[in-house]
């Protein structure tokens, strides 16, 4: 079917306007829905409809599509860091509507590289899935707790029969009365790894099933904890727990920030330090989720999975007159296979930092785009802790960000 004709069997009522690539190409089947959700908000929808891709190469990542919501993107760096995973001295692609950001994160990348560069690290990687289950009561809790403890290896070669990548390396068990939890954790290479999780989850909870009177009743129980602010993610982590950081001698602090490392250290402790302890935060930092936000964008990331990379801690300290700063993301959830990584755009932003698809060996990919990612949001924090410090925040958004 053509445009109109896909047009007028929606306005009969003989299609539902989520049923129309099943009579056209998705291109053709995008217009029509612009062409009926334009009309009926009396609105045009024609810079939507400009897309750079053909839309058959979105239709695992979206439905009822009208078009592309376009997002300035910048970069920053070279971001020069030694990592583990990391190669080379990449730039990072930021896409992101907030003036000012991307000047402020490469400010802070110029100074780490006037310094000599960052260091960057992934400490641990493990994408979880928490399913929660009925038992009877706290007997029955426990020993289902007790079976699953011995049992992780045959959990095991049920979760990882659905997967060739994904290994599971631990299941913690967590009883509330008559609730019991099971906190799945993977190593998912390099997916973000929440579809792989699920599935081979399901399938272990299957076994607890056969084994125990535990009963499923729903395969994500919230102490995942997916996309929701989470104490447990902050303490034993999700996805990658990536640190960067670096020492910044005095005279590099006042080139690049026009202030002291004492005054940077002062502002992190009162701000990032007392300040979020005093709000109840989870995220003692000045505003990594900018950094994450802007990459997820870029890069093809689940971008409501920003919650989790907002756990993350700055500290800033001076050493011999010099600036040590340090960034750690308890959570931050990266994949560079999967998700959106494959779109258009965001498969050319992966190819800048030099990850697209699966690394090798499986799992470097991910790594190297964590270390990336926490590099310049470390960059981050040293920017507004500097424009805080010397009071420049305002008079920077004025200039740039309006
Ligand atoms: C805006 C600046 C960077 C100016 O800072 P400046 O020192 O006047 O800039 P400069 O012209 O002297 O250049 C210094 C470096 O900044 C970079 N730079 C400079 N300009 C650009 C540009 N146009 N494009 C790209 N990079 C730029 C560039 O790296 C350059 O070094 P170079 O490479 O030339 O050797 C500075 O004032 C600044 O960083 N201010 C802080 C702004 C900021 O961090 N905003 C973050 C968002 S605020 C928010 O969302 C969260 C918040 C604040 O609510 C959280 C909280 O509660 O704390
Ligand atoms: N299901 C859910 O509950 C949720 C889903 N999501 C969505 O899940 C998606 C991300 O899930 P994710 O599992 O990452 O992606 P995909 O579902 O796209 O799966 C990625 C698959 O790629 C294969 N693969 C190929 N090469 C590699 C490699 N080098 N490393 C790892 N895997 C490789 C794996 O197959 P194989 O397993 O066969 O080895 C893996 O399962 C996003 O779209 C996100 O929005 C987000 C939150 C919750």
């Amino acid at each position: 079917m053509d445009t109109d004709a896909l047009v007028d069997a929606v306005r009969d009522g003989e299609l539902r306007l989520h049923e129309l690539e099943a009579h056209a190409d998705a291109d053709t089947a995008a217009a029509a829905r612009r062409r009926i959700v334009a009309d009926a908000a009396d609105t045009s929808l024609e810079t939507v409809g400009e897309y750079a891709f053909p839309a058959d190469d979105a239709e695992p990542n979206i439905e009822n599509m009208v078009g592309a919501a376009q997002v300035p993107m910048g970069v920053v760096g070279p971001l020069a860091v030694d990592g583990d995973a990391i190669d080379g001295e990449p730039y990072l692609p930021l896409a992101t509507t907030e003036g000012a950001l991307v000047a402020s994160v490469n400010r802070g990348c110029a100074s780490m590289t006037a310094a000599g560069g960052a260091t960057a690290r992934v400490l641990k990687n493990a994408m979880t899935r928490a399913p929660v289950f009925r038992v009877a009561g706290v007997a029955e809790a426990s020993e289902t707790a007790a079976w699953v403890r011995d049992n992780v290896e045959s959990l095991a070669s049920a979760a990882e029969a659905t997967t060739s990548h994904g290994e599971l390396r631990d299941v913690t068990p967590y009883v509330v009365g008559d609730n019991v939890f099971l906190r799945f954790a993977y190593d998912t290479k390099d997916a973000m790894g929440m579809n792989m999780a699920t599935i081979a989850t399901e399938a272990a909870c299957e076994v607890v099933e056969a084994e125990t009177p535990a009963e499923l009743v729903a395969l994500s129980g919230n102490l995942c904890s997916d996309k929701k602010p989470a104490a447990v993610n902050s303490v034993e982590g999700r996805g990658r727990t990536v640190a960067a950081d670096v020492v910044l001698p005095g005279s590099v602090v006042e080139e690049y920030f026009g202030t002291t490392p004492a005054a940077i250290a002062e502002a992190n402790t009162r701000k990032n330090l007392v300040g979020s302890a005093k709000a109840g935060s989870l995220g003692f930092n000045a505003h990594a989720a900018n950094t994450v936000a802007a990459a997820f964008l870029a890069t093809g990331q689940d971008i409501a999975q920003v919650v989790e990379g907002a756990n993350a801690i700055t500290t800033a300290d001076v050493r011999d007159g010099d600036l040590y700063a340090s960034l750690t993301l308890a959570s931050l959830e990266v994949g560079t296979v999967g998700g959106g990584t494959k779109l258009p755009t965001q498969a050319e932003a992966l190819d800048v930092v030099g990850v697209r698809g699966g690394g090798d060996p499986a799992g470097s990919n991910a790594d190297a785009l964590a270390e990336a990612i926490a590099t310049a949001a470390l960059g981050g924090e040293l920017s507004l802790l500097g424009a805080l410090a010397s009071n420049h925040l305002a008079s920077a958004h004025e200039e740039l960000g309006r």
